[in-house]
């Protein structure tokens, strides 16, 4: 990232992020636009505490997450650093894979494998009767799996 001149910027999250093990891919945010369709609101797919998280294509067929984080706050930037350096050095099946991610301009953005069904903690406690029901054997199994992440992460 320094040799393309991305860390090499003043503002704090560029230098927080000089001290991380990055063991990540770098997207450019041209790719980032076109997989998004320049982060249209029909992909928007979700919102946390200080991101935007849209729904990508990206060329090659693979469907992506991008995780858009608020560059504006110093939470933001926070976030950003430490889900750079917690997940990028992780690897396990029961926990989303981090592609890579994308710090041109004033963006912070992270790059996930996308996962299908929404907000997991609207299947296990929505009470809407038309979405998916999940039996008890599967609600269980989905608690030891992560139970296994967390173990791992540990
Ligand atoms: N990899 C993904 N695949 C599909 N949807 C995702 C993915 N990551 C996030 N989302 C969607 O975006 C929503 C917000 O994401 P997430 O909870 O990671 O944001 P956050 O900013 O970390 O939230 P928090 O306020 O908990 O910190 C999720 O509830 C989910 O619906």
């Amino acid at each position: 990232m320094r040799r393309m001149g991305w860390l090499g910027g003043k503002d704090p999250v560029y230098k927080e992020l000089r001290g991380v093990d990055l063991q990540t891919g770098l997207f450019t945010l041209r790719q980032i636009k076109a997989a998004t369709k320049n982060f249209d609101a029909v992909n928007k797919i979700g919102e946390g505490g200080f991101s935007c998280v849209y729904k990508g294509l990206q060329s090659d067929g693979t469907m992506i997450a991008v995780k858009q984080l608020s560059s504006k706050s110093k939470q933001g930037n926070r976030e950003f650093v430490n889900e750079m350096g917690l997940i990028s050095g992780h690897q396990h099946p029961n926990l989303v894979k981090l592609y890579g991610c994308c710090v041109e301009g004033n963006q912070l953005i992270l790059i996930y494998e996308y996962l299908e069904n929404n907000c997991l903690s609207r299947i296990l406690f929505g009470r809407d009767p038309n979405k998916t029901k999940l039996d008890w054997p599967t609600r269980t199994k989905i608690c030891l799996g992560i139970a296994k992440a967390l173990a791992y992460l540990h």
